[in-house]
C-alpha cells in the first residue's frame, strides 16, 4: 500500500462510524432487508424511519451484532459486529426494544452493576438525573411505570460513555416531558461527539434530533437525506377558506397566485383563510406509499 492510500484509509476509518453494503437478510422465504447500503458518519445522529416490518429493527440488530445476516459487508467502528468481542461491546451502547430492566435490582443498583462493565462509565446519579429517574432511584424496575422503565433503558444503553449508542423506539411510552428531556440528553450526548443510531416513529423526533434520516420501507432505503433535504421534496400547498358556509379546499403548486385570484374573487374578509404546506410526515407518507402493506416482499 502507497503511504497516500494508508493515509486516506485512516481518514476513513476515522470518519466513518457504520459502513454498510449490500446488507441482506432473509427469515425463510421473507427478504426483511433487502440489499441495503448505509453509511453513518462519526458523531452523527442518524434516524431510522420505517412503517411496523420495514425491517428497522433486524438491520439495527445486525449492527449491534445481535443477529446474523444472510450477505453483506457490515463494518461499525471498524469491526465486523458478526465477530465482536468484549472490547467491542465496551465501545457501544444498546438499547433494545424490549426492556431488560433487571427485576431484582433497583433502578441505581441496575446502573452501579453495568457500570462495573466499562472502564470510563459515566456516574450513576449523573445519569439518573439526566433520565430524570432521581426520584425513583430506589425502585426495581417492576415497580416503574412503562415510560420509566424506557428510561432507565436508556441510562443503562449510556452508562458505559458508549462511542456509538443505538437506541431502537426509546421514547415509546413517554410523556411529551420525558421526550423533551430525553431530547436534550441526546443532545449533550451528540455534544460529547457519541455517534447515535434511533429509530422511532415518531416524525417531529427525527425532525428535531437528527443530522440525517434514512427511511426504509420493505426493507430497502427508499431515502436518506437530512430532515432539511427531505422537507424541501415536498412541493405545492394546501388552501382552505371557507365560501358560502361551506368549507373548501385546493391543492396547488402556486400558493400565491392561487390566493391572489382567489382574494380577488371576495370583496371582504376570507373565512377560515389557510395555507398548508406539507410536513414531514407528508412527504414521509408519500415515500413509503400510503397504502403500502407493512409487508416484506418475498424472497425472490
Ligand atoms: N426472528 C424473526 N423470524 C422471522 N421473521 C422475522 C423475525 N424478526 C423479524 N421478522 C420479520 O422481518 C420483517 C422486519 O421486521 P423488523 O422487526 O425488522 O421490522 P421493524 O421495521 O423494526 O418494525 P417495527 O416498527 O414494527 O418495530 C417483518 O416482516 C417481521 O415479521
Amino acid at each position: 500500500m502507497r503511504a497516500h492510500e494508508g493515509a486516506a484509509s485512516l481518514v476513513c476509518m476515522t470518519d466513518t462510524a457504520i459502513a454498510v453494503s449490500g446488507l441482506r437478510k432473509t427469515y425463510g422465504e421473507l427478504v426483511a432487508v433487502a440489499d441495503l447500503d448505509l453509511e453513518i458518519r462519526r458523531g452523527e445522529v442518524f434516524a431510522l424511519l420505517g412503517p411496523n416490518g420495514a425491517g428497522k429493527s433486524t438491520t439495527v440488530e445486525i449492527l449491534e451484532g445481535f443477529r446474523k445476516r444472510t450477505a453483506g459487508d457490515v463494518t461499525v467502528l471498524g469491526e465486523d459486529p458478526q465477530h465482536a468481542d468484549r472490547a467491542f461491546r465496551e465501545r457501544i451502547g444498546v438499547m433494545l426494544q424490549t426492556t431488560s430492566g433487571r427485576s431484582f435490582l433497583s433502578a441505581r443498583e441496575a446502573l452501579h452493576h453495568a457500570a462495573k462493565l466499562y472502564p470510563h462509565a459515566r456516574g450513576v446519579d449523573d445519569t439518573l438525573a439526566a433520565v430524570g429517574l432521581e426520584a425513583k432511584a430506589n425502585v426495581k424496575p417492576q415497580l416503574l411505570s412503562g415510560g420509566q422503565r424506557r428510561r432507565l433503558d436508556v441510562a443503562l444503553a449510556v452508562i458505559g460513555r458508549p462511542e456509538l449508542v443505538f437506541l431502537d423506539e426509546p421514547t415509546t411510552g413517554f410523556d411529551p416531558e420525558a421526550r423533551r428531556q430525553f431530547w436534550r440528553l441526546i443532545e449533550s450526548l451528540k455534544d460529547d461527539g457519541t455517534t447515535i443510531v434511533l429509530t422511532t416513529h415518531y416524525l417531529d423526533e427525527a425532525d428535531y434530533l437528527a443530522d440525517r434520516i434514512g427511511i426504509i420501507a420493505q426493507g430497502s432505503l427508499v431515502a436518506l437525506d437530512t430532515p432539511a433535504g427531505l422537507r424541501a421534496r415536498a412541493t405545492g400547498a394546501q388552501v382552505s377558506w371557507t365560501e358560502a358556509g361551506e368549507p373548501r379546499t385546493e391543492s396547488t403548486t402556486t400558493p400565491s397566485a392561487f390566493l391572489r385570484t382567489l382574494l380577488s374573487r371576495h370583496d371582504g374578509e376570507i373565512q377560515h383563510l389557510e395555507v398548508r404546506h406539507p410536513s414531514l410526515e407528508d412527504v414521509y407518507l408519500d415515500l413509503v406509499g400510503l397504502d403500502q402493506p407493512a409487508l416484506a416482499q418475498e424472497a425472490s
